[in-house]
C-alpha cells in the first residue's frame, strides 16, 4: 500500500453571530466567525491537508476567496470536491486527525456528530476520523477569545500497483 501526508492549519477570527460551523456541525455560540464562506476551520484544515499529501495546493488555490460562488458557502463542498481530487488520482482518506484550538465553545459534546459528518462526506469509517480540542490556557489570540484555530493531518492511502 502507498501512502502519502499531509497537514494544514487555519484561523477565523470571531465576529458578531450566534453560532460557529465546526466540522460541518453548526455549534451554538455567542459568537460567529468572519469569514468569506461558512468559515468552518474543521474543514478548512483537514481540506489543506488533503490537498498538501498530494501538493495539490491550498484551499485557496482552489477555492479562491475573491470569487463570489464561495460566499457564505457550506464548506463541506470544499470538503467532497478535494475527496473526488483525491480519488480521481487513486487515493482516499486512510484517517484524518483534527485538533480544534479554543477557549470556548465547548467542543466535546459536539465531536461526534463532526466525525460522523465528516467521515460520511469522506466516505470512511467513524473510526477513521478523530476531531478532539483544547483551550490554550488563556494564552494568545485564542485564549483571549478572538478567534478559533484548527490543526489537521490526514494520511492519504493507494492500493499498490
Ligand atoms: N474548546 C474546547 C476546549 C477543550 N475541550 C475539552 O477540555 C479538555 C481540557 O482542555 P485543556 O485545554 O484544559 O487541556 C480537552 O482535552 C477537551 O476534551 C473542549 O471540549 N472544547
Ligand atoms: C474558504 C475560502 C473560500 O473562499 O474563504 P474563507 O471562508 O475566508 O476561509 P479561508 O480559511 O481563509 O480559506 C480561503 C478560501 O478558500
Amino acid at each position: 500500500m502507498n501512502v502519502r501526508i499531509g497537514q494544514g492549519y487555519d484561523v477565523h477570527a470571531f465576529g458578531e453571530g450566534d453560532h460557529v460551523m465546526l466540522g460541518g456541525i453548526r455549534v451554538p455560540h455567542d459568537r460567529g466567525v468572519l469569514a468569506h464562506s461558512d468559515g468552518d476551520v474543521v474543514l478548512h484544515a483537514l481540506c489543506d491537508a488533503m490537498l498538501g499529501a498530494l501538493a495539490l495546493g491550498d484551499i485557496g488555490l482552489h477555492f479562491p476567496p475573491s470569487d463570489a460562488r464561495w460566499k457564505d458557502a457550506d464548506s463541506r463542498t470544499f470538503l467532497r470536491h478535494c475527496d473526488g481530487l483525491l480519488r480521481e488520482r487513486g487515493w482516499r482518506v486512510g484517517n484524518a486527525d483534527v485538533t480544534i484550538v479554543c477557549e470556548r465553545p465547548k467542543v466535546g459534546p459536539h465531536a461526534d456528530a463532526m466525525r460522523a459528518t465528516v467521515a460520511g462526506d469522506l466516505r470512511v469509517g467513524l473510526d477513521d476520523v478523530s476531531i478532539k480540542a483544547t483551550t490554550s490556557e488563556r494564552l494568545g489570540f485564542t485564549g483571549r477569545g478572538e478567534g478559533i484555530a484548527a490543526l489537521a493531518v490526514c494520511l492519504l492511502v493507494r492500493d499498490a500497483d
